[in-house]
């Protein structure tokens, strides 16, 4: 053993080796907590390999018990075949439109998540991105930085929060935060979701299109799935109407980007504030120059204060997963 224990410390790694993890892509918390996760686990670098990605899975094939993953990074079916061992799956995110989960279902693999850890964080950057909406914090910003107002130019009205009726597309623990937060403010929340909740006394409608033809703002808060997918489309655009609003803190692909697109530009909604898009991180160039839209690269989810707590969940579920324990956070598969 040399001064800094380092033979001792390689002897114990080969008594213990530490479990190994396979990351196809780098999520933020492991972009910001990588020395602490790499404390207790061994990560194969997927995304750092000179190998092609089926070339890198079939090397490590029978080593690879558990994946990380995160929000923005597939696990297909064709990843999970090539990986007989694995067990678990771990993703950072809330959302689990990335992974297959009928395939995780047949195979047996477990999957933990973010769970409701966010929620706080995404309802205020909803309610942050329709306060901007209304009140044109954004374009007021570009107004003084381009130097308009000390021009004389002209500066057209926000519209007040108060009194507006919200919609909120998804009543799970991220509406529910952005109904507490807008309460106060004195917004009239009105709601759609796949069933009725008896925990609320907003007025609940189970139809989206007709949810839209009684609100000011949508705010679409639910997850992306078969039935979700698209599911903001132009009848329900057009119902909202040229005064609506739409926030998304959901998924991209729950509106039809294109058609929201065309009604921004056409006035038959009045605007937008998005975190989340079709095609990430490939913003439409219309929504870029249209002023009446709030833009947010998909960081709704992510505080420090969050990442810290998802790195300490992360860890949990690993650990519990390698020693056999029951997971933190599991996602329930249905059989
Ligand atoms: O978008 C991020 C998440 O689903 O957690």
């Amino acid at each position: 053993m040399d001064c800094n224990g380092y033979r001792q410390e390689n002897h114990d790694q080969n008594l213990f080796p530490k479990p190994k993890v396979l990351v196809l892509e780098p999520p933020p918390v492991f972009i910001y907590h990588e020395d602490k996760l790499s404390q207790k686990f061994h990560f194969l670098k997927a995304w750092d390999s000179p190998l092609p990605l089926d070339q890198f899975l079939t090397t490590h094939a029978h080593s690879v018990q558990a994946i990380l993953s995160h929000g923005s990074c597939p696990v297909t079916t064709n990843t999970i075949r090539l990986l007989p061992s694995l067990g678990l799956i771990v993703t950072t995110s809330a959302g689990l439109d990335q992974i297959d989960l009928q395939e995780c279902r047949r195979r047996g693999v477990s999957v933990a998540y973010a769970g409701s850890l966010f929620s706080a964080d995404v309802a205020d950057i909803a309610v942050g991105l329709l306060i901007d909406a209304l009140r044109k914090i954004s374009a007021g910003n570009r107004y003084v930085t381009q130097g308009l107002w000390a021009n004389n130019g002209d500066f057209s009205l926000g519209s007040k929060l108060g009194g507006r009726k919200v919609g909120i597309v998804g009543l799970g623990s991220i509406g529910l935060e952005v109904g507490k937060r807008l309460e106060p403010f004195g917004c009239n929340i009105l709601y759609c979701s796949r069933n009725k909740k008896s925990s609320v006394s907003y007025p609940y409608y189970s139809n989206v299109c007709e949810l839209a033809a009684n609100c000011e703002v949508l705010i679409i808060c639910c997850e992306l799935n078969e039935q979700t997918r698209h599911v903001i489309n132009k009848e329900v655009l057009l119902a909202l109407g040229k005064k609506g609003l739409i926030i998304n803190v959901g998924r991209g692909a729950i509106i039809d980007e294109q058609e929201m697109v065309r009604c921004l530009m056409q006035g038959e909604i009045a605007g937008a504030g998005l975190d989340v898009f079709e095609n990430e991180p490939h913003v439409p160039s219309e929504l870029i120059s249209l002023d009446n839209v709030v833009l947010s690269p998909h960081r709704a989810v992510h505080t420090e204060e969050t990442l810290m707590a998802l790195v300490d969940l992360v860890i949990g579920n690993l650990e519990a997963f390698f020693s056999n324990k029951p997971l933190l956070s599991p996602v329930l598969l249905d059989k």
